[in-house]
């Protein structure tokens, strides 16, 4: 490596020799250098990537064809290396985007799009490429047929890492019957690399978990080592998912840079156009918002003084001022304007100096047409300052009740009197017309604050009082209808930019619509989990959508427990990312990072030292769907912890873990009600033999008592001749209604209408659903040949709450 330090600082031209070494960087060649950041960080892993790369991009591209995927993996060892060849039945590529799409890094459709898709960057299937490239030597062959096509496109290439360009060595035109491509229309690619199959787990939880998320596609992974290949079947009855649609840009998502690059290539001349066309859920309405609130910051806002009430202790009063202040006019017309004038002014809470100046044209225009007169736009002027004058001429009252209002009951008189005098002083002796920016206002507030209590040892004035006191004078002043500035003068001034954004963001706007999403559902979510885990209890939450950055996203939770699966370490986390299973770093995800600061405690699951990753025999499962999904890295294995994202997976998982909770609370209750019933079962009968052997009397009848010591549900059937009897006895404290099918083998008759009697096969069901008020005892009697047999089933009752005795 060239070294500079010896000769830095004593001579001149280090700048000139360090140019000579420095030279752009293409893409290609990045990347050649950071593979891991792509995902292609080993053998292992390398093709665990290439895998996930090419399925993602067949299922996002069959989807958006409408086309029900069927994609086939293939893995095969190829002397020291490893084929890998990803089919799928899409809609298949253009001879022209081929190249660019396999070999040019950086180079894909859905990079600008704001929709759900599995794809974002357009490095994805390059990456895959270039890592086969790098490691065989080999090109990667494509083969693709669009729909409706004669022939299928046949290319052989790879990436040229000087220049990021795809560099083609084999092109042709084949027949489907010189093609290796199976289906009629798709695409094909087969790449060689170096490769191991130690990551064999993680591949399969990668098509599984695909399968789980993608009920509606069919996949089929061979690779060595399979006797057949492993089928994920499609589901029957599933349909594709919901079809997404772009959206614009929200207003409260875009940065600087980006505004000042819009606000350059748009075609609208208005800032009102260019926000109602450029950006999603700007009407007129909310556009006009906008402006209001960049004028707001661009010119500041004027403030409003209330008018004097006739009779106040003034130099002049109202009318006068205005009289004096017109000449020529004639006495009549003089007198009813500055009237008017006046009246309209003290009938208002307050009036700022645009305000005025409407107001005073207004009248002119009316009481010059009514006397004949004009009252041109000199006396105009001269009528607004002379009012503007009476109107400021002491503001420290209408300022005083301000101050009152915004500050605590605990400051004095001569704390408000003092900061509204010197409020009042800044206004007046400010820039004309009263205007002032939010800033303005707070540094007004402070500085008065600041000579007040820097003269009066005994007042404090607070940060939370000085602001109140701002905001109160702020909420009373007016925006002005000053004409914004044209998109051109925004786009080439940062600072005015910087204050249109703003505006932007602080505006109310609807959330962004979220038919660009295509949620799994909270009813497939457990309908996957149920497909792949053979478990006891499945609960899943789909959430709203929510926004983060302009983009919006919904999450969504599962939870199965218990049944087949695994017990004594920690639960099994799967994550998804827009229907894609991220299968490496888990740690660094901000999935984990929500589930392990769950007090998991709180639902039933055991948690080592109260926090970090529960255990038990279950499995969490998150899917964030997004426009565009906050990545760790271009590798997209792990969520970045973006707080309002983190929120949504927390209630996600909770919601689905209160069910958690109920269901191991229910079960925790029904374990210790059977070894209760267990334990009764056992020394009831031998309490009786006790009794009966120490009185000397008969053994007692013990046939009802565990099922009244239990508050059970007690079903007893007693036969006397041909005459049977079903009674069922409620000792618990609400009403139930077993559902109790009798099978006999001989026809039963005398039925009472209660019940119903189905014949099957010389067996007859007698079916029965009594409503047993709590405490109560319903019975039902039929007659059936004595020497018939019996059985029973109840349902509708937990089984821990009923004892049969039949
Ligand atoms: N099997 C396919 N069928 C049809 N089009 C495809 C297929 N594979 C890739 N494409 C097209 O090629 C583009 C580039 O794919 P690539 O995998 O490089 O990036 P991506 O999927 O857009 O994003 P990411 O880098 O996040 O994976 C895609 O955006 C898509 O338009």
């Amino acid at each position: 490596m060239t070294s500079f330090q010896s000769t830095l600082g004593e001579e001149s031209g280090i700048a000139e020799e360090l140019a000579e070494s420095q030279r752009a960087i293409s893409i290609a060649e990045f990347f050649e250098k950071n593979k891991h950041m792509l995902g292609f960080d080993s053998g292992a892993r390398g093709m665990v990537t290439a895998v996930k790369e090419a399925v993602d991009n067949a299922l996002d591209a069959t989807e958006e064809a409408g086309i029900m995927p069927d994609i086939s993996i293939e893995i095969r060892e190829s002397g020291d290396y490893y084929t890998l060849v990803v089919e799928d039945n899409g809609p298949g590529i253009t001879r022209e985007q081929i190249p660019k799409v396999f070999g040019k890094l950086l180079y894909g459709s859905r990079f600008h799009a704001r929709e759900q898709s599995r794809g974002q960057q357009g490095i994805g299937i390059s990456a895959a490429v270039l890592y086969a490239q790098l490691t065989s030597g080999k090109p990667a062959k494509i083969t693709s047929r669009t729909q409706g096509a004669e022939t299928a496109q046949y290319f052989e290439l790879i990436i040229d890492t000087d220049t990021n360009e795809p560099e083609i060595q084999v092109e042709k035109e084949l027949s489907p019957a010189e093609s290796d491509l199976s289906p009629t229309h798709g695409t094909r690619i087969e790449v060689e690399m170096e490769a191991n199959m130690r990551a064999r787990q993680q591949l399969h939880n990668y098509v599984k978990n695909t399968a789980v998320v993608n009920p509606h596609a069919r996949l089929v992974l061979d690779e060595p080592g399979l006797d057949e290949p492993r089928q994920y079947e499609r589901v029957e009855g599933a349909s594709l998912p919901a079809e997404t649609e772009e959206i614009r840009p929200h207003p409260h998502g875009v940065e600087l840079g980006t505004l000042i690059k819009m606000l350059g290539a748009t075609e609208s001349y208005s800032v009102s156009g260019f926000l109602q066309e450029e950006f999603t859920r700007v009407g007129a309405k909310t556009a006009g918002k906008v402006l209001d609130s960049f004028r707001d910051r661009h010119f500041g806002r004027e403030m409003a003084w209330g008018a004097p009430e006739p009779g106040a202790e003034l130099e002049t009063d109202l009318e006068t001022a205005i009289e004096d202040a017109v000449a020529n006019k004639g006495a009549a017309a003089t007198s009813a304007f500055a009237g008017r004038v006046a009246d309209t002014l003290r009938n208002r809470d307050r009036t700022a100096y645009f305000e005025l100046e409407s107001i005073v044209s207004t009248v002119a225009d009316d009481i010059g047409e009514k006397h004949g007169v004009t009252f041109g736009e000199t006396v105009q002027e001269n009528a607004v300052d002379a009012a503007w004058e009476v109107l400021t001429a002491d503001v420290t009252p209408d300022l005083y009740g301000l101050v009152d209002d915004a500050t605590s009951t605990r400051k004095d008189d001569r704390t408000v009197e003092g900061l509204a005098t010197r409020l009042g002083e800044k206004f007046t002796d400010g820039p004309a017309r009263h205007r002032a920016t939010r800033t303005q206002v707070r540094e007004y507030v402070d500085r008065s604050a600041d000579v007040l209590v820097s003269a009066n040892d005994d007042i404090t004035i607070g940060e939370t009082a000085r602001e109140n006191v701002a905001e109160a004078v702020w909420k009373v002043m007016r925006t002005v209808p000053d004409e914004v500035p044209k998109i051109s003068e925004v786009a080439e001034s940062r600072d005015t930019a910087s204050e249109l954004l703003e505006a932007m963001r602080e505006t109310d706007i609807l959330a962004p619509p979220t038919n660009c999403l295509s949620p799994i559902t909270a009813e497939l979510v457990e309908a996957g989990l149920r497909k792949e885990y053979d478990a006891d209890f499945y609960a899943a939450a789909t959430r709203d959508a929510e926004v983060h950055g302009g983009d919006p996203f919904i999450v969504e939770a599962g939870i199965a427990y218990g049944g087949e699966l695994e017990d004594g370490g920690s639960v099994d986390l799967l994550r998804f990312a827009n229907r894609v299973p991220l299968v490496y770093q888990r740690g660094a995800c901000a999935t984990t990072d929500v589930v392990k600061r769950i007090g998991w405690r709180n639902y039933g699951l055991d948690q080592p030292g109260g926090s970090g990753m529960p255990n038990g025999p279950a499995v969490i499962m998150v899917h964030v769907a997004s426009t565009n999904v906050p990545f760790t890295s271009e590798s997209k294995d792990a969520l970045a912890n973006i707080p309002e994202i983190e929120d949504e997976i927390e209630l996600a998982i909770r919601e689905a873990a209160r069910d958690l909770k109920s269901y191991l609370n229910k079960r925790r209750s029904m374990q210790k009600r059977r070894k209760k019933q267990d334990v009764l079962g056992k020394i009831l009968p031998e309490m009786a033999d006790k009794l009966s052997e120490v009185t000397g009397r008969e053994r007692p009848n013990i046939d009802g008592a565990l099922a009244r010591i239990m508050n059970n549900v007690g079903v007893e059937r007693v036969v006397s001749d041909d005459t049977v009897t079903l009674s069922v006895e409620n000792h618990s404290d609400r009403t139930e209604e077993p559902d109790i099918t009798e099978i006999v083998s001989a026809e039963p008759a005398d039925v009472p209408d209660e019940a119903t009697v189905v014949d099957l096969d010389g067996e007859w069901f007698v079916k029965w659903n009594p409503s047993v008020p709590a405490g109560e005892t319903v019975e039902l009697t039929y007659t059936v040949a004595s020497d018939a047999s019996f059985d029973i089933n109840v349902d509708g009752v937990e089984t821990e709450k009923l004892t049969v005795n039949t």
